[in-house]
């Protein structure tokens, strides 16, 4: 990294103490619904602290509805939602510190505004939270966070249509990390990447999650992601989490959705291959080998589908396929 990316201590001096307690998220008694029908009833979750937690279910079963309700984009009909000790559901207007300021969110397309550069799209969150912050210090910051995001610092003059989907995901990425968030939500993160693309994408997260203590909250239908990535996963159906922890815990519940979507062929294949490789150990090494299997997977299906990749705009899986 260039001289130039490294910030002065004092950069978002912001006078807010990080959350110490064990559980950042907590949802209890959750209710969602659009007319008739009912998305979430009852529905219960703690988030651990520094815990990568993938989120999974049926295509539908309200998987980002959940994430927008924590991030207050949804306004439950029941329930509390409390983020990093204040309550989301009873959280004013006013409040003196905005908590929003304290999360970062990467939306299933990415959502970069395409009329601004990367760096200005960084910015933004910046702009809106900090506005005090001098012009040169917000270039600044926001070029570390796209080196800090695994794209070359020329990215930041560019434009999202400029970039692969691999990278703008990246781009997506940096500005999620604009104001050192303690917490990060990912929407399906390696949807529409190619293979070796979603693998790399894996480690940044990982990467990311150790060096900068995240929790990360990650709705994913990518085995291979849940394998390597994930401390515990939250399964969600008919209408709540019916089960979260470890995937040999999860295994463990006998629930026939549950057993399909981690035993069928691709969920053991991922699985194997995660043995295997921490066998030998390397994370590198782990994510090469996923990833020849993941283009393995992705010929194979678009040998069946005759279909071509998207751009990851909108990508959605149906589970229990591996993203392809
Ligand atoms: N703004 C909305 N208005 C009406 N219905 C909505 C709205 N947002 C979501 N829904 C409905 O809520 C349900 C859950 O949607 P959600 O997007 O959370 O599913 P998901 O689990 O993330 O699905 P996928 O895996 O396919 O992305 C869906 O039936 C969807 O149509």
């Amino acid at each position: 990294m260039s001289e130039s990316n490294v910030l002065p201590d004092e950069a978002l001096d912001i006078d807010v103490e990080p959350f110490t307690g064990e559980y950042p998220i907590r949802i209890h008694g959750l209710r969602n619904s659009f007319g008739e029908q009912v998305v979430h009833e009852g529905l219960d979750l703690e988030v651990r602290k520094g815990e990568i937690l993938g989120v999974v279910g049926g295509s539908g079963t309200g998987k980002s509805v959940l994430m927008r309700s924590i991030i207050g984009l949804q306004i439950p009909d029941e329930g509390e939602i409390e983020v990093l000790g204040r309550s989301i559901t009873g959280a004013q207007d006013d409040d003196d510190i905005d908590i929003r300021s304290r999360w970062g969110v990467l939306f299933q397309g990415g959502a970069l505004f395409s009329t601004l550069t990367v760096g200005e799209n960084v910015e933004v969150p910046l702009k809106e939270f900090f506005p005090e912050i001098r012009h040169e210090l917000r270039h600044e910051i926001a070029r570390y966070k796209v080196v800090l995001s695994g794209l070359p610092e020329s990215t930041t003059s560019k434009y999202p249509s400029e970039l692969s989907g691999g990278m703008r995901k990246r781009a997506g990425i940096a500005r999620a990390l604009a104001l050192d968030p303690e917490l990060l939500f990912l929407d399906e993160p390696t949807a529409g990447l190619d293979p070796i693309g979603a693998a790399a994408f894996d480690e940044l997260i990982v990467e990311l999650q150790a060096t900068l203590d995240l929790t990360v909250f990650l709705i994913t239908h990518d085995l291979d992601t849940l394998y390597e990535i994930c401390d515990r996963v939250a399964v969600i159906a008919d209408r709540k989490v019916i089960a979260v922890g470890t995937i040999p815990e999860l295994l463990e519940t006998g629930h026939p959705w549950i057993q399909e979507y981690f035993n069928g062929p691709r969920g053991r294949a991922a699985r194997d291959t995660r043995d295997r490789l921490e066998a030998r150990g390397g994370t590198s090494a782990l994510a090469q080998e996923a990833a020849e299997r993941r283009a393995a997977a992705t010929k194979s299906a678009d040998n069946a589908a005759h279909e071509g990749p998207d751009d990851g705009a909108n990508s959605v899986d149906s589970p229990p396929a591996a993203k392809a």
